[in-house]
């Protein structure tokens, strides 16, 4: 329970919403109560009445009894309507107050997750899974708010209905009350049990749920690999095998659900036999009146609902707490990335130094740089060059501030990055990533997604720069079409293009290409160096690359192996070397060649 407190300040913010849903609750259970009473004083005036009736046998007057008894029942009957309509009104605002109430909480629960999400670093996406911090922010947040609403709102509802059925039996026959009330305990604990297995059995049902989804969304995004590999039978089998694992949890639920409604049913039952034999008697010995018993009926129908209510509520909370347990587990997460807490704005120039820079995974403990020194001059074009797995991207991250350094400082302008304002810093750096992401967007609102409003001069403009403008120009839809999930309608080198256009628009201080031409062929790679040159007039480059012909040109080259820079120089101090970079180049030419 302690896990849900984070929720008191969303009680607080709405108290003007829940005290008068609260009083909501208890009006429309008073209401709910007194028809019992209504109807015990018209069963009573039935009996007086038959016997009046049968008093006046032969008389003229029988007929006058039989009018004045047909109405007052009528006003017995209507009054009853009265009673249930405004005990519904009252119940139509308690749902309105308390139900509405747990929708604005849910509302600002995920958007307080969201937010949190969105300040955490790159470690912690490492560390979580996609489904998991997508759960989280739905599924958890749905169980927090069945807490939220209809827990609080039946937990109150049955307390309060309780009390006062109970109270109103207990004041009429005491004895008869005893009797009638012994069943419901035993029906509560009953249905405890039942409802415990019946979570248990939809919790299993919603994991085997998740495991469909996951490998159908698997088997979606990976459909080309499957069919060129004749797997459709196999994936099909897998699919039945797990549908099947699904059938065979609902099926389990089902059963369990069978016996819930009887077992109401049947202890109901016996309270209301133990109602009439116990209330019989109590007739007999004059304590109570007939109506007595009709009213005790009513009542101990009346608590079947707050039976059921326990057990349900009971669960709903567990489940709730266990949820917001894990909503918290991440809400509390801070993160390591942190900005100097006095906001500025920084104009960067673009100096970049990394002095004796070493880093490790955290989460891998994979050391990727080891003693890492260079510099870039502002407006100069530093080029990195590897094997793959050498660190090249590794020292973009660090640059970007995805991850801090262990040991060693990066410093920009002569400033320690980590004393930078972050975002001010890096609305100043141009990345395009290995790896392209494009958002289910147009083309357009793609290249624009850093600024802050989508200036169409400067898109076409970008994409010029990028060599990409005609291609887009001859789309049907030109900057308007939509790029379908992860761009799958576009060829990799447009993508990789789009992703230089975005990085452009900025105009930023610093540019960072990792590997960016790995998809374009030669002719097209010359083109877009021939743009970038242009575009990186003044600004400091870094350019990642495993082509030499991709970086030949550049003031200063780094090569790195194993996380340490093994040769550094212009490509012809390089070449004259005759050492890794002269192998990479000669390997190179000669592949061209053939
Ligand atoms: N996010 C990460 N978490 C843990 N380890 C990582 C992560 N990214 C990279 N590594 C590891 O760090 C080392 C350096 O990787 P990095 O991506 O920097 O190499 P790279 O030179 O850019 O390679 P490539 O040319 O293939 O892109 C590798 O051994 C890699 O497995």
């Amino acid at each position: 329970m302690k896990h849900l407190a984070h929720l008191n300040k969303y009680f607080y913010k709405y108290r003007w919403r829940m005290i008068p849903g609260v009083i909501f609750v208890i009006i429309s259970n008073y209401f709910g109560v007194l028809p019992a009473q209504v109807i015990r004083i018209a069963f009573d005036l039935v009996k007086e009445n038959i016997s009046m009736y049968r008093l006046f046998d032969g008389f003229e007057r029988q007929q006058l009894v039989y009018s004045v008894f047909g109405s007052s029942l009528l006003l017995f009957g209507s009054l009853v309507l009265v009673l249930a309509l405004i005990r519904g009104l009252f119940l139509f605002l308690m749902r309105q107050t308390i139900i509405l109430t747990s929708r604005h909480i849910e509302y600002d629960l995920k958007n307080e997750i969201y937010t949190h999400y969105q300040r955490l670093d790159m470690a912690f996406y490492r560390r979580n899974n996609t489904g998991d911090l997508m759960n989280r922010v739905t599924e958890d947040v749905n169980r927090v708010r069945s807490y939220l609403g209809p827990a609080i709102m039946y937990s109150i509802n049955t307390a309060v209905l309780s009390i006062m059925v109970i109270a109103a039996m207990v004041s009429v026959n005491p004895t008869l009350a005893l009797y009638a009330l012994m069943p419901i305990p035993i029906l509560s604990a009953i249905l405890l049990v039942v409802n415990k297995m019946i979570n248990r059995r939809g919790e299993r049902i919603q994991q085997q749920l998740s495991t469909l989804s996951s490998f159908v969304q698997e088997t979606f995004s990976g459909i080309r690999v499957i069919k060129t590999y004749n797997q459709e039978a196999d994936k099909m089998k897998r699919f039945k095998d797990e549908s099947n694992i699904y059938r065979q949890a609902s099926l389990a639920l089902v059963k369990t659900e069978a016996v819930f409604f009887p077992l109401i049913l049947l202890l109901i039952g016996l309270s209301t036999v133990i109602t009439v034999y116990v209330g019989g008697l109590e007739v007999a010995k004059g304590t109570i009146t007939s109506g007595n018993i009709a009213e005790f009926i009513i009542y101990v129908n009346q608590l079947t609902f707050p039976a059921m209510a326990l057990a349900w509520v009971t669960s709903l909370i567990q489940r709730a707490a266990a949820s917001q347990k894990r909503i918290n587990e991440f809400l509390r997460t801070q993160p390591e990335i942190q900005s100097p807490a006095v906001h500025e704005d920084v104009k960067i120039r673009g100096h970049i130094r990394f002095d004796n820079v070493s880093f490790t995974y955290p989460d891998t403990g994979i050391q990727a740089l080891t003693n890492v020194s260079f510099e870039v001059k502002p407006g100069t074009v530093l080029a990195i060059v590897g094997k793959t797995g050498s660190g090249k991207s590794t020292l973009a991250n660090l640059l970007l501030r995805m991850y801090d350094a262990q040991t060693g400082t990066i410093s920009i302008d002569g400033r320690d990055i980590r004393r930078l304002p972050l975002q001010s810093f890096r609305s100043q750096v141009g990345f395009v990533p290995q790896d392209v992401f494009l958002f289910s967007d147009t083309i357009a609102n793609n290249i624009a997604f850093g600024l802050d409003v989508a200036d169409m001069d400067r898109v076409e403009e970008a994409s010029r720069k990028a060599a990409v403008h005609d291609n887009i120009a001859s789309f049907e839809k030109g900057f308007e079409t939509f790029v379908g999930e992860r761009g799958i309608t576009l060829s990799g080198g447009q993508k990789q293009r789009i992703s230089i256009a975005r990085a452009l628009i900025k105009e930023p201080q610093i540019l960072i290409f990792d590997d960016c031409l790995s998809a374009v062929d030669t002719k097209t790679e010359e083109e877009i160096l021939r743009n970038l040159s242009i575009a990186m007039q003044g600004k400091s480059t870094i350019f990642i690359a495993h082509r030499v012909s991709t970086i030949k040109n550049a003031d200063h080259i780094i090569v790195l192996d194993q996380g340490s820079v093994i040769e550094e120089g212009t490509h012809e101090k390089l070449l004259a070397l005759r050492g890794s970079y002269y192998e990479l180049h000669e390997k190179q030419l000669l592949e061209e060649a053939v």
